[in-house]
């Protein structure tokens, strides 16, 4: 097993008031599984993969329990300088908005190359290096787009340039956090059909957060549906998408549009139908 979270709780502690953003959720991910955590704003798919990595604010204004053990080995005992070690080089990130990856003030290229002086011994020839690197990520003319600024390119190519830079790290898992919300449709599947390629040609796990189901099926080897803090139901995509077991599973997924079937709204999940039980078998 590579990673494997147990009985995970994340409280933020206010002057005025507490937050449990996460009680007490367990999952795990073997190499070169793809994991989905579904759920909507809010449900603590976010701070649960930041707790991965430690990007959370430290107590007492953040307290975070449980266990995350990489290769067996608890994530929340490390100290700073072994997370140091993990950040990037083991679990690396995508986020949703590549432009605040990104600095605007350095080129693509340099700051790719700058991720592979920081985590790669192996890596003589830098600039080669991120040319390939920005081929293995789809983006054309790599050689002429290495010199480009990102506010030279389209968010579809900004977003490539930032899986490069975490793939520029051979990560063993990639979270990628809604990266493709800011995007349109079609760089979405675009975006989407990449790092399922990627998946394949340099085995990685990925931990995809969305709060989408539609990106979902036939991507995520598994899933884990998040809401309120809770996961109320998870496992294999397939499963999960044909006989959901909870409510708001099955409201979720009514919520993928469908090809060839009208629908003037899209519905809208009523949560007083959603409780704590599960759906009835023959429901
Ligand atoms: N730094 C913080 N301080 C206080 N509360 C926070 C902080 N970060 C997150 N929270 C709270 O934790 C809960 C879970 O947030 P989280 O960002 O994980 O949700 P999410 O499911 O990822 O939603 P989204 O898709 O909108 O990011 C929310 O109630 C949020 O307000």
């Amino acid at each position: 097993m590579l990673l494997e979270v147990r009985d995970l709780k994340i409280r933020f502690n206010g002057r005025h008031s507490k937050v449990d953003a996460v009680k007490g959720i367990s999952f795990s991910l073997d190499q070169g599984e793809t994991l989905a955590i579904v759920g909507e704003s809010g449900s603590g798919k976010s701070v649960t993969s930041m707790s991965l990595s430690r990007l959370l604010p430290p107590a007492p204004k953040c307290v975070v329990e449980g266990a995350a053990l990489l290769d067996g080995e608890n994530l929340l005992d490390y100290t700073e300088k072994q997370m140091r070690k993990v950040r990037g080089k083991r679990i690396a990130y995508v986020f949703q908005e590549p432009s605040t990856s990104l600095n605007p003030y350095f080129t693509v290229g340099a700051q790719i190359e700058e991720a592979l002086r920081f985590h790669r011994d192996d890596v003589t020839d830098f600039k080669a290096e991120t040319i390939s690197l920005l081929e293995k990520v789809g983006i054309r003319d790599s050689s002429k787009r290495y010199g480009d600024y990102p506010h030279q390119m389209s968010g579809g190519m900004k977003q490539r340039v930032v899986i490069a830079m975490a793939l520029a790290c051979q990560p063993d898992i990639l979270v990628a956090d809604e990266p493709t919300t800011a995007l349109d449709v079609t760089i979405e599947a675009q975006i989407i059909e990449l790092l399922r390629e990627l998946r394949e040609k340099e085995n990685m796990a990925i931990i995809l957060i969305t709060h989408n189901f539609g990106i979902v099926d036939g991507f995520a080897d598994k899933v884990a549906v998040m809401y309120r803090g809770e996961i109320v139901e998870q496992g294999e995509t397939k499963q999960v998408l044909a006989s959901p077991k909870h409510e708001y599973t099955s409201a979720l997924i009514r919520c993928i549009p469908q090809l060839g079937v009208k629908q003037r709204r899209l519905p809208v999940v009523d949560y007083s139908e959603i409780g704590k039980k599960e759906i009835a078998a023959d429901a």
